[in-house]
């Protein structure tokens, strides 16, 4: 998953960035690889700061400071194509036609055949592993199909619209034109998020695009709107314009958003993540009831496995009548372990983020609530935790139900053999995790914790749970693929291999050579002719 944000300030002579960061430090926990910005100054110039790390670790004052101009993109990357180098940190750059920057949230599915395209067709370059590279090329072909010097809204639209009939896959995008404005779209399935906000001040308006509420919230927007599934959005320092763009689809937005990604206090799609994770809670309730009395069980305390599961847990104890004690204690500096890179790194990091306090442990039967098993890292390790500082017996209660299908829509959850669930029934799930017993939500329950919160939205992307994939085009083939490319052993090797190099310089993608240490520079890739002409004032920090 990662994060998208787009800002337009309506006076172009304050610079955009120290917001752009500040909600891009909102959007962390959707990605913690890599991150970046790149605003648009004076004459249409960007300027860029992008790298692999976290907000904090990327962005000071200094480079802060040189991210000139009153519009900008910003991204926080959780890879699930490509790799992890640096040269794919988003957003990403083409100097033609017009200059445009791009970032994406989300996962294409039909990368071979369109890379085939922009090869022999387009005659366009792709320099990363990056589907959001080759995302940003299709998009930037359809606009130079116009043909025209100067593009308009109807032409962007246009070139959207054909696009999305190209692409299959997942895409909340938010892009920007030099010297033009900010754009954002999502697919025709809607399965990512992004939505838009205002700020109303006394000399105008400012505009926002994010994948999540949070960010209007914290920074004084109001009005969050979605983008609808197949819409475009193109605002401009004198214009609004919105438009359906693809032909209507099922819209499933993706329900591991709620379970998981999403924080708490954002409301995606008309939907409070907080309230379905409360419901959620309540739902797991009644089926922990009923299987606890099936095995005549007795449970003695309900604990949650921080962070996410905190808000299900104490509705599911509320509702249970028992203790909620806060028996694992969160080292509030270590990030998010499921979208850490690499399982060796996953699994020292649980036992880093979370320490066991014996004293709500010790001689009881402890309820563990998670929202999700996935790899089964996380229980894994806290379940030999809680035994060690003398749990009685561990029984796990988890918000989600098995997972054992591959999500390929932007969630780095490639291979089916990673996933503790696949090929497994649930006793096998407790057994390999450790647990006595391991109790799921079902997938029923868990759709209508969510649904009842916007009865509008008809289907959620379940893929994970039951292997229906809302966009077709995902099978047999296309999962020993992405096994081949993409699994933890292969990716393992691939890093180890090819080190950090960068792509060549002058690309679109935009790369700098490897430079050891801290350091930064400032490379401007493009030429620069004369005042209209767009250079790219890159400011790489490693
Ligand atoms: O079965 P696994 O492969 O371990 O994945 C599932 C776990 O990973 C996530 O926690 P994470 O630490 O990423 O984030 P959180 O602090 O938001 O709970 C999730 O909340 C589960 O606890
Ligand atoms: N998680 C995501 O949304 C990833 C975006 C894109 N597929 C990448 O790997 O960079
Ligand atoms: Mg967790």
């Amino acid at each position: 998953m990662c994060g998208i944000l787009g800002l337009l300030l309506h006076d172009s002579t304050i610079n955009c960035a120290p917001e752009i960061c500040e909600g891009l430090s909102l959007l962390q926990h959707r990605g913690q690889d890599a991150c970046g910005i790149v605003t648009c100054g004076p004459k249409g110039r960007f300027y860029q700061c992008k790298a692999n790390g976290m907000v904090r670790d990327i962005f000071d004052e200094s480079s802060i400071r040189k991210l000139i101009g009153g519009m900008g993109v910003g991204h926080v990357r959780y890879p699930t194509a490509g790799s992890f180098n640096n040269a794919e940190a988003q957003p990403f750059y083409v100097n033609s036609p017009y200059g445009i920057v791009f970032a994406h949230n989300g996962n294409l599915i039909n990368t071979t055949s369109l890379l085939q395209y922009m090869d022999a067709t387009a005659h366009r370059h792709i320099n990363t592993s990056s589907d959001s590279e080759l995302l940003l090329n299709i998009f930037a072909n359809n606009l130079q199909q116009t043909g025209k010097f100067r593009i308009n809204e109807e032409d962007i639209f246009t070139a959207i619209g054909g696009m999305m009939k190209q692409v299959k896959g997942a895409y909340a995008c938010v892009a920007m034109l030099a010297g033009f404005g900010i754009i954002a779209f999502r697919d025709p399935n809607g399965i990512r998020p992004v939505g838009m906000a205002v700020r109303r001040t006394e000399t105008g308006n400012d505009y926002l695009f994010a994948s999540e509420s949070v960010v209007a919230d914290a920074s004084g927007f109001t009005d969050w709107d979605d983008v609808k599934p197949g819409e475009a959005i193109i605002i401009t320092r004198t214009s609004i314009s919105r438009r359906q763009v693809a032909e209507p689809a099922t819209f499933a937005p993706d329900i591991f958003e709620y379970v998981y990604f999403a924080r708490p206090d954002s409301v995606l799609d008309g939907v409070s993540v907080y309230r379905s994770r409360m419901a959620m809670g309540d739902m797991l309730a009644e089926e922990v009831k009923r299987v606890l009395s099936k095995m005549d069980l007795s449970v003695d305390v309900v604990i949650p496995v921080p962070d996410t599961s905190r808000v299900a847990a104490l509705n599911l104890a509320q509702k249970l009548n028992l203790p909620y004690r806060e028996g694992f204690i969160k080292n509030r500096y270590i990030g998010r372990t499921f979208i850490m890179p690499g399982q060796q790194m996953r699994k020292k990091n649980v036992r880093r983020k979370l320490n066991a306090m014996a004293l709500e442990f010790s001689g009881r039967n402890v309820l563990l609530v998670d929202d999700s098993i996935v790899r089964g890292t996380t229980s894994k390790e806290i379940i030999q935790m809680a035994k060690d500082v003398g749990a009685k017996k561990v029984i796990v209660a988890s918000c989600a139900p098995p997972i054992r299908y591959p999500n390929v829509y932007g969630i780095d959850m490639p291979s089916r053999s990673e996933l503790v669930a696949y090929g497994r029934k649930e006793e096998d799930v407790a057994e390999a995790i450790g647990a006595d017993l391991v109790i799921f939500q079902t997938l029923p329950d868990l759709i209508e914790s969510v649904r009842h919160l916007n009865p509008s939205i008809k289907r959620f992307d379940c893929s994970l749970f039951d292997g229906d994939y809302v966009t077709g085009g995902v099978d047999e083939a296309y999962f020993s693929k992405l096994e081949t490319l993409r699994a933890d052993n292969v990716m393992g090797k691939a890093a180890m291999m090819s080190g950090d190099l960068g792509p060549a310089e002058g690309k679109g993608g935009g790369g700098a050579p490897p430079m050891n240490g801290i350091t930064e520079d400032v490379v401007s890739i493009g030429t620069m002719n004369g005042d209209d002409t767009v250079g790219l004032h890159n400011t790489w920090k490693r």
